[in-house]
């Protein structure tokens, strides 16, 4: 089996049904060719519905939910549940052999409790991939929320870029962001081609880039530099650039290893 590709999707593809069967569609060509394929998704626009849904207002701060403990059992539903559904059941109709999963299913990922203002939050850790490759090399493609557990048993929320490098580091993978914009912006609103860290830094100083993509930034620096290759941030929306990949084309913005 090749190298496995982690493919992150942002949320917002949720709201976009066809574009999510076209993305399967290039992951079941990809999966053709031979390419291990594993999906991590967010939803966090869905977590704010039915948070909201439920009367209640959770904040960011830098792209991460303050996830207060009564607010997790609407935010694993709909991570674990409502979201990691419905991409199985969609992933299906294009004859995937989908399979959902959590972070602490078969102890793939072990999480320890971020900064305690964050409430539920965990910071996610590569630990046994025994059961990711079994699932991977049965030619299923896993499909798999930012829910995770702490040592003790209590459920938290990872935000799901952070997850989808954990994963990538778990099976020694690729990694592609995939969001709702072509790449990162700089200070005149072009998209960059390439991102340093030290450029990457200044223009989160700046303002430039902004809430959701902060996390997104500093997640694919994390996973470049560990990698020791760079990670793209690209959209959902055209992805038979994924095919691209595969003859080593580049696409959206390379997040350059910080070394
Ligand atoms: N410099 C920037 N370049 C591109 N997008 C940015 C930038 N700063 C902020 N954003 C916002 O970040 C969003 C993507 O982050 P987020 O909503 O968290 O994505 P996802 O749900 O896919 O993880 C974009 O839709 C855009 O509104
Ligand atoms: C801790 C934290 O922030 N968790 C995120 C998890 C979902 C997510 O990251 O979703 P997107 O990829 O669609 O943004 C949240 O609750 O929104």
């Amino acid at each position: 089996m090749s190298t496995p590709l982690v493919i992150k999707i942002g949320g917002a593809i949720m709201e976009s049904p066809q574009a999510l069967i076209e993305l399967f569609k290039v992951v079941k060509t990809l999966q053709d060719n031979v390419q291990a394929i594993i999906v991590v998704h967010g939803g966090g626009c869905v977590a704010d519905e039915l948070l909201a849904k439920a009367g209640y207002t959770s904040k960011k701060v830098n792209g991460l939910r303050v996830s207060e403990p009564e607010h997790m059992p609407i935010i694993t539903g709909a991570l674990a549940g409502t979201v990691n559904k419905a991409l199985v059941a969609s992933a299906n109709t294009v004859g995937l052999s989908a399979v959902g999963l959590a972070l602490h299913d078969g102890q793939m990922i072990k999480c320890t409790p971020a900064e305690e203002f964050l409430g539920c939050v965990g910071v996610p850790t590569p630990n046994d991939d025994a059961f990711i490759n079994a699932l991977v090399t049965g030619n299923s493609v896993a499909i798999i929320s930012s829910i995770g557990c702490l040592d003790n048993g209590q459920l938290v929320n990872v935000n799901a870029d952070d997850a989808a490098v954990a994963i990538s580091q778990l099976v020694n993978g690729n990694l592609i962001l995939l969001t709702d914009v072509a790449g990162v912006k700089g200070a005149s609103g072009e998209y960059l081609a390439s991102l340093n860290h030290k450029d990457a830094q200044q223009l989160i100083e700046q303002g430039v880039i902004d809430g959701g993509m902060i996390a997104k930034v500093n997640a694919a620096f994390t996973a470049a530099t560990q990698l020791r290759r760079s990670i793209a941030v690209a959209s959902w929306k055209t992805p038979e650039q994924l095919i691209t990949l595969q003859q080593g084309n580049v696409f959206g913005t390379r997040i350059e290893p910080n070394i």
